[in-house]
Formats: structure tokens, C-alpha cells, sequence
């Protein structure tokens, strides 16, 4: 089982380099209704390449959707410009449309529907179809084959969404939350295909709240914040551009201990001033510029107290940290 994130070992497509399957530049969205207009985006430039898969991740309401609904031509965009495959999605022919697949996170699939007739229908719709029999044996579809799709669980509802978005073989995919209701193998599996698709030269785009989903497949990541790119780059190049690279160290200590360290911290010291510093329970969080010489110091400190941490890391930051640095700092 390979544990080194892919995005270590791939080069990193910076937005501007060839030519992009989807180009967005200064796209401005706001909904005018019969209260205020809402801004949903902002003036957010993206590019995504083809043979790379790219996240947009953001809080609640950041922009992703309508950011998405605008590439896919869903929406018309108040100011800025969107190309997909070189066209305006918005007023492109509808063959566009055979070229790009969409997988929705409800699915939107018909309700009466069984899984393998609607993969034969909808692959009857393309000149170079991927076979319905083996998209269902690459997603596990063959065992609720013919289960109406009103009675299928979230994941298999998922899967089969997947699916129908794959048959036409679509130069562009993208992806609303794919690992959403999805148990660890299903999950396993899709990402799997995602990941082989993204090799033979899929451009993919995706959108999750999950931070670990993204730091595993993701090439390249734009975090929104209120219809902006709050901050963009490889997962490396997030995780170790924040703050002059800090580390976090946890280090979890037997509960008789907890109260030893409450009352006398070892991170008093001058060495831990630029540390930030928490603790919940038994487990204390340091942030920051960190050392040996910071975890010499916590050991010496747990030999003063005759403990043996429980468990003590030291890692960088993760993807979830630089989220919640850059963005929905201010939600409501
Ligand atoms: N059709 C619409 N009419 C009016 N406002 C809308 C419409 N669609 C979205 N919005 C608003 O635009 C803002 C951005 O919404 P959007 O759905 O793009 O966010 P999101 O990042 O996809 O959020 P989530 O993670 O919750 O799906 C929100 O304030 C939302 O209420």
C-alpha cells in the first residue's frame, strides 16, 4: 500500500503553464433576486490542465458550486471569462457537452431507473462509448445491476453517478464531493479510477470538504474564501508556504500526567516563545517554528516527571490547518 501522497512525486502544473482545459479569468457571479444581490463570486482566475486532477476546496457558501456551474455553462457569468476545451460553455453547441462529464453529488439520476439500463442508455448517446458492462465491474455496480435506483444506498447511488459520467469518455471531468457517502473500499475504488483516469489524461476537477480526500488526489488545490481564491498551489506548497513552514508536535500524555503538565509546562521556557500552544485532554499541540531542540525539551521535561508520552509527533502542517488559516475566517 504506497503511503506517499501522490502529490509529492508529481510535477506541479502551475496555472499558467500550456494550455489549460479550463481556463477561468476574473469571473464575477452575483445573483440579483428581490433582496440584495449576492456576490457568490468575486473576481476568482483558476486553471485546470489536462492529466491533472485539481481541488477547489472552500468553506459554506466560499463559491465552488457557482464557480462549477459557470465552467460547465449552467450559469451565466455577470463579468469575466470561462473557456472549457477552448469554448464559451455558455453558449457553446451542445457538443461541448459530449466532451466534458459531470458527476453531481445527489446524483440526479432518474428514480425508476435500473443502474445497468441507464448506463446502456446513456451509452447509446456517444460515438466511442466506454462499455456499460465493464464501467459496472470497475465500480462494483453488477450486484444492484438491476435494483430500481429509488432503492439504492447513497454509495451505490454515487458509484453508478460516477459511472454515467464516464461513459462518454470525457476529456473533462468534474467531480462534486465523489467520496461523499462512499465505505473506505468503495471509496478506495473510485479513487483508484479517478486516479487512472487523471494518468491517461482526464483533466479532472474536483470539489470536496474533505481536506484528506484532496491531499490525496489532488495535483493542484485553490482554496476560495467568499468567491475569491484565498490561496492556490500544490498541497507541498501549501502545507510549508504558511507561517515560515511551521511544524505542529503533539505529544499525549497518560491521564495521571495531564494535570503534572497543566501545572508545570514545560514550553514556559524561552525557547517555545514563537510556539503556539494548546491542550485538550491529554494531548498537548505545538505550532510553530519547531526543533530538536523543542523535543529535547519536552522529553527532558517528561523524564523530570518520570512519564513516558503516550504517543508524540512531529509533522507538518496538514492541508486542514492551511484551510482553516485562509479561509471563512470571519463566517457568521
Ligand atoms: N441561484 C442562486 N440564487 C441566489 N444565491 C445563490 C444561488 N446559488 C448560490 N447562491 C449563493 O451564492 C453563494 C455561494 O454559493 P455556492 O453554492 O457557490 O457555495 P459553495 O462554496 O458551493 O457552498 P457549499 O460548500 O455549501 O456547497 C452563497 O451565498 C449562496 O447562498
Amino acid at each position: 500500500m504506497p503511503t506517499q501522497p501522490e502529490h509529492t512525486t508529481r510535477p506541479a502544473a502551475p496555472p499558467d503553464a500550456g494550455t489549460a482545459a479550463l481556463r477561468i479569468s476574473d469571473l464575477v457571479k452575483t445573483f440579483e433576486g428581490r433582496g440584495e444581490p449576492v456576490h457568490a463570486v468575486r473576481g476568482l482566475s483558476m486553471a485546470a490542465h489536462a492529466g491533472r486532477i485539481t481541488a477547489l476546496l472552500g468553506a459554506n457558501g466560499a463559491g465552488k458550486s457557482t464557480t462549477l456551474q459557470c465552467a460547465q455553462g449552467l450559469q451565466q457569468p455577470t463579468a469575466g471569462s470561462v473557456r472549457l476545451l477552448g469554448a464559451d460553455p455558455w453558449r457553446a453547441a451542445p457538443d461541448l457537452r459530449a466532451r466534458v462529464g459531470v458527476m453531481l453529488q445527489d446524483g440526479g439520476l432518474p428514480q425508476a431507473v435500473r443502474p445497468g439500463e441507464l448506463l446502456r442508455h446513456v451509452s447509446r448517446l456517444y460515438a466511442d462509448p466506454v462499455p456499460a458492462p465493464e464501467l459496472m465491474d470497475v465500480l462494483g455496480i453488477g450486484s444492484f445491476a438491476h435494483t430500481p435506483v429509488r432503492r439504492l444506498s447513497g454509495g451505490q447511488k454515487q458509484r453508478v453517478a460516477l459511472a454515467a459520467a464516464l461513459v462518454g469518455r470525457p476529456e473533462v471531468l468534474f467531480l462534486d464531493e465523489p467520496s461523499a457517502g462512499l465505505d473506505p473500499r468503495s471509496r478506495h475504488l473510485v479513487f483508484e479510477l479517478v486516479q487512472r483516469l487523471r494518468d491517461r489524461g482526464t483533466c479532472i476537477i474536483l470539489t470536496t470538504h474533505l481536506m484528506d480526500d484532496a491531499a490525496r488526489l489532488a495535483d493542484y488545490v485553490y482554496i476560495l474564501d467568499r468567491g475569491t481564491v484565498a490561496a492556490q498551489g500544490t498541497v507541498a506548497e501549501l502545507v510549508s508556504a504558511q507561517r515560515d513552514a511551521p511544524l505542529v508536535m503533539t505529544v499525549t500524555l497518560a491521564p495521571e500526567h495531564a494535570a503534572a503538565l497543566r501545572a508545570d509546562p514545560p514550553w514556559r521556557t524561552p525557547r517555545f516563545h514563537d510556539i503556539a500552544w494548546t491542550v485538550k485532554d491529554r494531548t498537548v499541540t505545538l505550532t510553530g517554528p519547531l526543533d530538536a531542540g523543542h523535543v529535547r525539551e519536552i522529553t527532558a521535561w517528561a523524564t523530570r516527571n518520570e512519564t513516558l508520552p503516550e504517543a508524540l509527533s512531529v509533522q507538518p502542517r496538514s492541508l486542514e490547518d492551511v484551510f482553516l488559516d485562509v479561509s471563512g475566517r470571519d463566517l457568521p
